[in-house]
């Protein structure tokens, strides 16, 4: 088989043949420079010619959901400098990546030595870093792991980038959430309009299944998902889908990674200035009792600038809200409590 030198070498002839004379001496510099470089030093090459857009790292990046996320994130034009870290694996995954012939300028970071470079300048934050559900676990379950790794991903954050927007994917979204928070106003910067727990999956499971029952195309199909993202406390409203009508394993990574992106280009969206941009997410809120809940809200410069109230519940929504926030009280209270022991 053809190795990734070999291959290099190879794209460097055709190159050649096909450019003009001044551009294939050129060609084959950059090739060498490329073949005999570091990753980092391919990814600075590239940087000259980059994109002017937000900064993002990736934080868990190497994963089955971080693989997928920085590869969309890649290809996303508001992106010009996209950073990925994880503790193993995020040199290939960066080489990899980097080879995609889109504006943003990528950069690996490996281990916990490389964290604070990953995050600083910073614009946007996004967090799947952590262990995913097997059968027969609950989301819970994860607390005792990813509980520490997000406390540890957090502090990092208040001191390198403390203005990012963070987007948290890490379970249990319910209770990582709160310990975000917790660690930021230990390090008292924390700005609960910036810190968004990631709960846009349900909504995209949510659109497609409604999409399918009715037989309309998904992106047509608008469900707010309220509440958190776990058992019970997932609450589609679907008393309120738009457009209205009258009837009705192992863990996810590829459509995570999709509603991570479509969640994080609203945040870039928002970051750039657009008008009307709206998303469920699982933010500090006034909308219940609870101090974290998740509803729609306006994404804008400064992150989640205003959150929606419920709006009207038919009554099985009621009982099921109910439901939702005693489940949510307690996994609020374990994440707040594991900052503040
Ligand atoms: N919010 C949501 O809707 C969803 C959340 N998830 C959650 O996302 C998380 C990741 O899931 P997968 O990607 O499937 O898991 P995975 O195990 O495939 O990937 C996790 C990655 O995190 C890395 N990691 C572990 N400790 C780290 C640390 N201290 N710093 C940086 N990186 C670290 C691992 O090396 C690995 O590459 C899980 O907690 C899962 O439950 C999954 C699906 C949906
Ligand atoms: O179920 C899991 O463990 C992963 C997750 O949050 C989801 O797929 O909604």
């Amino acid at each position: 088989m053809e190795s990734s030198a070999e291959a290099t070498q190879r794209i460097a002839r055709i190159s050649a043949h096909l450019l003009p004379p001044n551009f294939q001496v050129l060609s084959f510099h950059l090739f060498s420079i490329m073949e005999g470089s570091s990753i980092l030093r391919r990814a600075d090459c590239r940087a000259k010619g980059g994109a002017p857009g937000f900064k993002v790292a990736i934080l868990g990046a190497a994963g089955g959901i971080g693989q997928p996320l920085a590869m969309l994130m890649k290809m996303n034009p508001l992106v010009s400098v996209l950073h990925l870290y994880d503790v193993v694996n995020a040199p290939g995954v960066t080489a990899d990546i980097s080879h995609m012939d889109t504006g943003a300028v990528v950069r690996g970071f490996l281990g916990q030595p490389q964290l604070e470079n990953a995050l600083t300048g910073m614009d946007l934050v996004i967090i799947p870093a952590g262990v995913p559900r097997k059968p027969g676990m609950t989301r819970d379950d994860l607390f005792n792991i990813n509980a520490g790794i997000v406390r540890t991903l957090c502090e990092g954050i208040a001191k390198c980038c403390p203005k990012a927007i963070v987007n948290l994917i890490s379970n249990p979204v319910n209770s990582t959430v709160p310990i975000a928070a917790e660690v930021f106003k230990k390090a008292g910067m924390y700005d609960p309009k910036r810190l968004l727990g990631v709960t846009t999956l349900d909504v995209v499971r949510a659109n497609t299944f409604v999409a399918e029952v009715l037989g309309l195309d998904p992106r047509q199909v608008d469900v707010p998902v309220v509440g958190g993202h776990a058992g019970v406390t997932i609450l589609p409203l679907l008393s309120q889908v738009k457009p209205p009508c009258k009837s009705w394993t192992g863990s996810a990574t590829l459509s995570m990674a999709y509603a991570a992106v479509k969640f994080a280009d609203a945040c870039l969206r928002g970051l750039r200035g657009d008008a009307g941009v709206v998303e469920c997410a699982f933010v500090a809120s006034e909308v219940t009792e609870l101090p974290f809940f998740a509803t729609k809200v306006r994404l804008g410069r400064n992150g989640a600038e205003e959150v929606y109230q419920l709006g009207p519940l038919n009554e099985y929504e009621r009982i099921g809200l109910e439901k939702a926030k005693k489940e949510l009280e307690a996994s609020i209270q374990k994440g707040v409590s594991f900052i503040r022991k």
